[in-house]
């Protein structure tokens, strides 16, 4: 049995996907990012954290998956990482940022096990419309922007503003399938257990 340390439906379907038995648990971590640490180290030790606390508050499962999704605008010392929205005014900043250029989604996932740690990071690129005032109005209204990384989610009503991906389509909604089944087999745990 493994344990999906998280609290997002989303990572849910997703695991569902990979066919494997799960459970699920709400872990709290410290999400604070250390100063000068990289988006690709800040979102990996995030879902290491996450994966070691599910580890260490369950019993009699093979291991524990943790996984974490930021938002990076730009790049090298000039990258922003976009959390989730507070108010309307902050998903707009966000999404001014966003609006007619392409940024990234970086998904990390790790998996706990008795003996070992195992980890990947999935980075993609994805290519936002050009969003005018009132369509940023609108879709704050429909709800969907609240929890989520960057302020929208690719598989709803935002899947309209977005021209293109490079990369994990499943990443950038929480959990890439083709990595998290790899890490889970090289764990040695059994897929399709249903
Ligand atoms: C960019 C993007 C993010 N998201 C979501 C995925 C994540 O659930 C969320 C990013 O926040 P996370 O902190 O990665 O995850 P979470 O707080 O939802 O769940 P947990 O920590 O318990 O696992 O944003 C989408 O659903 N669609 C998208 O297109």
């Amino acid at each position: 049995m493994l344990l999906l340390a998280s609290q997002s439906p989303r990572r849910r379907e997703l695991l569902t996907q990979l066919g494997v038995k799960f459970t699920t648990l709400n872990v709290d971590i410290d999400e604070t990012q250390l100063i000068n640490e990289r988006s690709n180290d800040y979102v990996s030790r995030l879902a290491i954290e996450k994966a070691k606390q599910g580890w260490l508050q369950s019993h009699d499962i093979n291991g524990a998956l943790g996984a974490d999704t930021i938002v990076v605008v730009g790049s090298g010392n000039d990258e922003v990482i976009l959390g989730k929205p507070t108010d309307f005014q902050h998903a707009k900043y966000m999404w001014q940022q966003l609006s007619g250029k392409q940024h990234t989604v970086m998904t990390a996932v790790a998996l706990q096990t008795k003996t070992q740690c195992y980890q990947c990071m999935v980075a993609t690129q994805v290519y936002f419309k050009s969003l005018s005032e009132s369509e940023m109005h609108w879709y704050w209204n429909t709800g969907e922007p609240h929890d989520k990384a960057g302020g929208y989610g690719i598989q709803g009503l935002a899947g309209q503003f977005i021209k293109h991906i490079k990369g994990s389509y499943s990443a950038v909604v929480g959990l890439p399938l083709y990595e998290t089944s790899e890490l889970i087999k090289q764990a040695g745990i059994e897929l399709y257990e249903c």
